[in-house]
């Protein structure tokens, strides 16, 4: 839909002309405030009545408010896509060199540097085709017609028509039935047993029951969970509906989330949203926090830490790249500036600029990064462990915080039902009986499957207990709910209804009327006592039904029939996976929907020490930081709901650790979302693993320590990559602009420099092949950039130095350096040295990072770092060579150039035990 003078939708020829004044289509019934309107006021507001719109009333809004289409806007051109990928600072210095190389006539280079800017570019647009196409789908979930009440005057009957969903508007009246896709944001007029699919908008793949009150419930919930509303992108499960459409197009809660990232919803689409994430000081109540998983929209193509901006890996090597670009700014300038107060101002300066930056630019880094993961991503398949992408390779690596469910997780998620108890503990069959009903009902409606649910169905089978009464049917499930930790059924026929509730203990109790204080009190010990003997209790309470389908409550109270008793055993993998995480330096948090008994026991039972154990309801006292710092203190959480578990995680990611949560349920997953590495275990609902980053490929625990270990392996790599990259380029730079100034001519040529680079890091791309393993520290890796630069200063400046022994080496033997030919042996002699020097360099930089007792680089490494040094002597006396401007090197001269590779070995090598010394890894 049309936004205010700004733009204009893809409409079809007639409207587009009436569409260019387009107002938003929730303007008339301002969602925040109109929702929140009874039914009548509501009508009214929006000008229509219960048997929908006239005709003419319809074509009016249509031109007023645009079609009812979520279609994106039209994105930028192909020109600004292409521009704003150049934008991407890596890709901007290639582009700003290739242009400044033409400028200096250094064609060649120019050539190449194009060619590596055309690749970022398209990699970056292939990229962006991937995510519109995933729009689209995202759009499919909206149907193509809906059926209408409208009327051609006034005085008329309506009749329902199924028209275009394009062309609804607000005010309209529109009926819906079950497997319908709700077309706009609706109001209920009417419902009959109604459920809705939303998960599409919140993740929740449970069904959730709708009905249409008069008026709204005072209380206001969270926008989706207002159980008078219906959203697009929704469908219809069970029921029928009629519902009075408040708003369409880009201002319904889709389509305002579906707007290009870069084009932030104007003001009149925003729904009440939470306010914005709370500081980390003050106290939030899950609702007041950030936008929950329950309330966010999903987005197309979620990548690793999303949620968070750029993965671990990304910025660390941006952070790399930011200071190379500010070395340059500052480097560069000012020897030229030195060189032309020398040596006098000409042309040749410019090229001697490039080439210092060339030296200094890192061409291939993100071929490298991306390939080196892509490997580990690889790697974790043929282990059966899915990964989203490469970028939740780096974060796997960088996990220093793992956040865990307990029921499916570190618990058997084939629930075992020890057998029924009655509200004082001794055996009965009535609860197990009345729970299996009430089971059997919600997984004969559930789109994922609820092993608590089979479980009792089985046990109840088992056990030969009679089904529900004869004469009675079911009329309506209420799925669970994770938040109220309820769910339940409702039977009715011959006049009856029945009600069926099963929950968690204090959730059933609080809705029953019977027990008075004590009783409750009483009640309450029971559970606990059974909790730390290992058995989890399930309530089951039964009622009279309510009078009206729809009506959540009953009309008479609930009564307590007893409780199921499961047993709660931790799978035979999660000791020793749990300690091998606490070995890795990894801090291992608990968050459950369970009993606190039951979690301290299972902690107790596994090893882990607790602090204290929090429940769900407390957290929303405590600041972000105070929660970060309970999780990291040993806390244990439970009776968490979904949007509390989210909230553990967020909070500890605000306190920068990099946080992982593994889950298996429907109600995990905010917390996948939230996590900077989701991981759903191998049981997990279709939900789960849909939202996560990593899926586990077999029940046992232990796999996710190896995703980590793999995760550490490939930001290992890269970090090695980084270290070598950075040093080497950087001597190379220094060496030129010493080398310039002190030298009558350019020390290398710009393509030769050029040509060098790709040679050293087509080199590194052996990091990404297999062989031997690195084996990383024993604790998460990072990248910090203060330890990279000093590497990178201390690595690069022996390079350096070994460079300019060459150049005083050849500067003081008294050749002559004026002609041509005399310039091109010396640009071989210090490619060949440089080669040879990087070929050192490779393996041994590149085990510096391995924590092994005698690291050994890999065999693809060991043949790359020969491979280079051979290019290095041969290159430039071939063909190739000459044409790039080398001449042939005196073999006198290679005595010479010997010696300063053995002095380079020397240094490199004490440079390395130093190091060593001082940067002890594991
Ligand atoms: N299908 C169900 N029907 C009725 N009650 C349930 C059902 N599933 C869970 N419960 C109850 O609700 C409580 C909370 O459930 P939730 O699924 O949030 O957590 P959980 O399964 O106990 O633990 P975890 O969060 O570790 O998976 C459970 O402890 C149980 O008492």
């Amino acid at each position: 839909m049309p936004e205010r003078g700004e733009r204009s939708l893809p409409l079809p020829g007639a409207r587009r002309a009436a569409a260019r004044s387009v107002r938003p289509a929730s303007a008339a019934a301002r969602p925040a405030g109109a929702a929140r309107l009874g039914r009548h006021p509501l009508l009214r507001l929006l000008d229509s009545t219960p048997r929908g719109l006239t005709e003419q009333q319809a074509e009016e809004r249509l031109a007023r408010y645009g079609e009812n289409s979520v279609l994106p806007l039209p994105g930028p051109g192909r020109l600004r896509r292409t521009l704003t990928a150049l934008a991407d600072p890596f890709t901007a210095l290639l582009a700003a060199l290739t242009v400044v190389s033409t400028a200096v006539d250094s064609v060649g280079t120019a050539v190449i540097l194009g060619l590596l800017v055309l690749t970022a570019v398209g990699l970056r647009l292939a990229g962006e085709r991937r995510s519109a196409s995933a729009l689209r789908e995202l759009r499919d979930l909206l149907p193509a017609t809906a059926t209408v009440l409208r009327r051609a005057v006034a005085a008329e009957l309506p009749l329902a028509r199924e028209l275009p969903a394009e062309q609804l508007v607000p005010g309209d009246v529109v009926r819906l039935a079950g497997g319908d896709a709700v077309p706009a944001d609706l109001r209920l007029l009417r419902a009959e047993g109604l459920t809705v699919d939303q998960s599409a908008l919140t993740g929740e793949s449970e069904p959730v029951p709708r009905h249409a009150p008069d008026l709204p419930p005072p209380a206001a919930a969270a926008p989706f969970e207002e159980p008078h509303l219906l959203f697009a992108g929704s469908t219809v499960r069970t029921g029928t509906a009629t519902a009075l459409v408040l708003a369409t197009g880009a201002a319904t809660r889709f389509g305002a989330a579906h707007r290009p990232s870069e084009q932030p919803a104007p003001e009149w689409a925003r729904w009440p949203r939470p306010a914005a994430d709370p500081s980390a000081d003050a106290p939030s109540a899950p609702s007041a926090g950030a936008p929950s998983g329950r309330w966010r929209l999903r987005s197309a193509g979620r990548r690793a830490g999303s949620a968070a901006g750029p993965s671990a890996v990304q910025r660390g090597v941006r952070r790399a790249v930011r200071a190379l670009i500010l070395f340059m700014a500052a480097a560069v300038p000012a020897t030229v500036l030195a060189d032309g107060l020398l040596h006098g101002w000409s042309r040749s300066l410019l090229p001697f600029a490039v080439a210092a930056a060339v030296g200094l630019t890192p061409e291939l880094l993100p071929v490298v990064v991306s390939s080196v993961l892509a490997r580990g991503g690889r790697q974790l398949g043929r282990q059966g462990l899915l990964v989203r992408g490469p970028g939740t390779v780096g974060e796997l690596g960088a996990l220093d915080v793992l956040c865990l469910d307990k029921t499916g997780t570190l618990t058997s998620g084939e629930a075992a039902v020890v057998g029924g108890l009655d509200p004082y503990g001794r055996p009965a069959s009535a609860p197990l009986r009345w729970a299996a009903v009430a089971a059997e009902a919600a997984l004969a409606e559930a789109e994922d499957f609820d092993p608590l649910d089979e479980a009792l169905l089985l046990a109840a089978e088992t056990a030969g207990l009679p089904g529900g009464p004869a004469g009675l049917t079911v009329r309506q499930v209420l799925p669970f709910d994770p938040v109220q930790r309820t769910g339940g059924v409702l039977l009715g026929g011959a006049g009856r209804r029945l009600l069926v509730v099963k929950g968690a203990p204090e959730a059933v109790l609080a809705r029953c009327a019977g027990p008075g204080a004590d009783e409750r009190e009483r009640l309450a010990a029971l559970v606990a006592e059974q909790a730390r003997s290992g058995l989890r209790l399930l309530a089951v309470a039964r009622a009279q039904g309510p009078a009206r389908l729809g009506a959540p409550e009953p009309d008479g109270p609930l009564e307590l029939v007893g409780f199921v008793a499961l047993s709660d055993e931790p799978v035979e993998s999660a000791a020793g996976a749990v300690a091998a995480l606490a070995g890795a330096k990894v801090r291992v948090t608990v968050l459950t929907g369970d009993h606190p008994g039951s979690a301290a026991r299972l902690c107790g039972q596994l090893g882990l020490p607790v602090a204290q154990v929090l429940l769900g309801g407390e957290l929303a006292a405590l600041t972000d930081r105070e929660l970060a710092a309970a999780a990291a203190g040993g806390a244990v959480f439970a009776r968490c709901d979904p949007e509390q578990k989210a909230r553990v995680v967020r909070a500890l990611r605000r306190a920068d650790r990099t946080v992982g949560f593994l889950g298996d349920g429907v109600n995990d997953v905010p917390a996948l979302r939230a996590a900077d590495v989701g991981i759903a275990t191998a049981g997990a609902v279709g939900a789960a693993r849909a939202w996560a980053d990593l899926q586990l490929g077999g029940q046992d625990l232990a796999t996710a320590g190896r995703a980590l270990a793999a995760g550490r392996e490939a930001v290992a790599r890269v970090a090695a990559y980084l270290r070598i990259a950075l040093s080497c380029n950087l001597g190379n730079s220094v060496s030129m602009l010493v080398g310039g100034v002190l030298l009558p001519f350019l020390p290398m040529l710009p393509v030769q420099v050029l040509l060098q680079n790709l040679c050293f890091d087509a080199a590194q791309l052996s990091f990404a092949v297999g062989g031997r393993t690195i084996r990383p520290s024993g604790r998460p890796v990072r990248l910090p950039w203060g330890t990279l630069a000093a590497f990178a200063a201390v690595f690069g400046l022996l390079n350096s130095v070994s460079d300019l022994a060459l150049f005083g080496a050849v500067r003081w033997s008294g050749a002559d350096l004026g002609g041509a030919a005399a310039q091109g042996a010396f640009h071989t002699a210090w490619f060949t040295e440089n080669l040879i020097t990087q070929a050192l360099a490779l393996p041994v930089l590149y085990c510096l990072g391995d924590a092994g007792p005698r690291p050994r680089p890999p065999r693809p490494v060991q043949w790359a770092a020969a491979g280079l040094a051979v290019v290095g002597v041969l290159l430039p006396l071939g063909p190739l060579g000459r044409a790039l401007g080398f001449a042939p090197l005196p073999v006198a001269a290679y005595g010479p150039l010997a010696l300063v590779v053995l002095g380079y070995a020397v240094l490199l090598w004490a440079g390395r035990t130093l190091w060593r010394w001082f940067n002890p890894v594991g």
